[in-house]
């Protein structure tokens, strides 16, 4: 069993590959690649001509609902999205029901994912007991399990204190901790960004320094402690700034972005007073905006990301106070960024690999994947130049809560490959 796929244009920055050349798979591996490979005895061969194949993509910050959500996604309906979107794996988030903060949890999503996946789930684990913020979570546990890394995403950690036990006693499992930077002292019961907005719509405010108090206090404790800190969905400018300074420090910090604050901000709520724009954090200023791509060109943004979280309709159907915070992203974050950054030349597809595929593999510390031969084949293919509209066909997802619904964009995934597989076949899930 296996593929031949032809005259894709390879992009491997870690190699150093931006060439059109043939990709030989063999049962889960890639085992040669050059220029007119011969088809051989079994082997498929696919037409890759005019289309990009890349290392797989990987989303660290997906929220998969399951257990215990199902009816907002579950873990056969978000790993489709995922492959649809062109992803080969994803980091899942712990908020869950039961959280995911113990190993019987781990265990359940991993066994779940082999039997119904579309692509690979890399569980992250709570860091506190119910992501309550006070008692360590099961850490050692759910380690033996499978997690990746450990997060209370979805809530900040109130206490310094409690940052500290965790990286202090959890350092040892040599993962990394993730925060959600959310203090609930100055943020409230806020609904978007404070700001003229907030004021114009009457909507309670959340001020950036809700955010960014928690980001520089976790950079501390990552310095007190010597853990490994990923500062997920991060939104301003000073937020940006001070990861900046860590890394230059040579602290061991890393950050990521979503598609929604690269690309919306408050006003856009102003415009539209649509709920699937609250989200949290909030979409931010303008000027939050552009510091935002300046580090996505600077590298001081390692990772791309969706934090891709659904829900139902009628949920977001309620008044804006009323509705939960969260948008799906992980059918259109390629696009996006295809159509948004690579297609204008703001990065090249060199920079779209690293950000979406090879980075968020380090920090995540899971093998990377080459395109090489004895590599493992997770592979990507996607065609920059199809035109298409968001929604149009409906959504792999079980929600629909896409704030990019009915933009056109282009730039779409084709083909997926897990381990050898297919798991999105021109455009179709296998
Ligand atoms: N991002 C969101 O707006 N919502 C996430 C929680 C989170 O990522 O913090 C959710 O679980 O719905
Ligand atoms: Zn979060
Ligand atoms: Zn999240």
């Amino acid at each position: 069993m296996g593929f031949l796929l032809k005259g894709a244009h390879v992009v491997d920055p870690a190699l150093g590959i931006d060439d059109v050349l043939d990709v030989r798979i063999e049962n889960d591996r890639i085992v040669e690649v050059g220029s007119e490979l011969a088809a051989s005895d079994g082997a498929e061969l696919l037409d890759f001509s005019g289309k990009y194949l890349v290392p797989g993509l990987v989303d660290m910050h997906v929220h998969l609902r399951d257990p215990g959500q199902e009816y907002k996604e579950d873990i056969e309906s978000g790993t489709r999205a995922a492959a649809k979107g062109g992803f080969t794996g994803v980091c899942s988030m712990p908020n869950t029901d039961p959280v995911t903060d113990t190993g019987s949890v781990v265990s359940y999503i991993l066994a779940r994912a082999a039997e119904v996946g579309h692509c690979r789930v890399y569980p992250s684990g709570a860091m506190t007991h119910g992501l309550g913020g006070e008692a360590l979570s099961e850490m050692g546990d759910m380690v033996e399990r499978g997690v990746v890394a450990f997060t209370d995403d979805g809530r900040g950690i109130q206490g310094a204190g409690m940052v500290r036990t965790c990286m202090d006693y959890g350092k040892m499992f040599d993962k990394v901790f993730m925060s959600h930077c959310q203090d609930e002292s100055l943020v409230g019961a806020g609904q978007i960004n404070e700001g003229p907005v907030s004021t114009k719509l009457g909507l309670a405010p959340w001020p950036a320094e809700g955010e960014e108090i928690q980001i520089a206090r976790d950079i501390d404790m990552a310095r007190l402690t010597g853990a490994k800190l990923h500062i997920q969905h991060i939104t301003t400018e000073r937020g940006l700034n001070l990861v900046r300074a860590a890394k230059q420090e040579g602290l061991p910090v890393t950050c990521e972005v979503t598609p929604h604050h690269l690309l919306l901000c408050d006003e856009d709520i102003d415009r539209t007073y649509d709920t699937n724009l609250k989200v949290n954090p909030p979409l931010r200023t303008k000027a939050d905006l552009a510091a935002l791509r300046a580090g996505l060109v600077d590298g001081t943004v390692d990772a791309l990301v969706t934090d891709h979280a659904p829900h139902a309709a009628w949920e977001k159907a309620r008044e804006f106070a009323l509705a939960p915070f969260g948008m799906t992203g992980i059918e259109t974050s390629l696009a996006l960024m295809l159509t948004h950054f690579v297609k204008p030349g703001i990065i090249g597809f060199d920079r779209l690999v690293e950000l979406m595929s090879i980075v968020p593999r380090r920090i995540l510390g899971i093998k990377q994947v080459q395109i090489a031969p004895g590599s493992l084949a997770d592979i990507t293919v996607f065609d920059p130049t199809v035109v298409w509209t968001v929604g149009a066909d409906g959504y792999e997802s079980k929600s629909s809560n896409c704030a990019f619904h009915g933009r056109e964009l282009t730039g779409r995934a084709t083909d997926v490959f897990v381990g050898g597989a297919m798991s999105l076949r021109e455009g179709s899930i296998v």
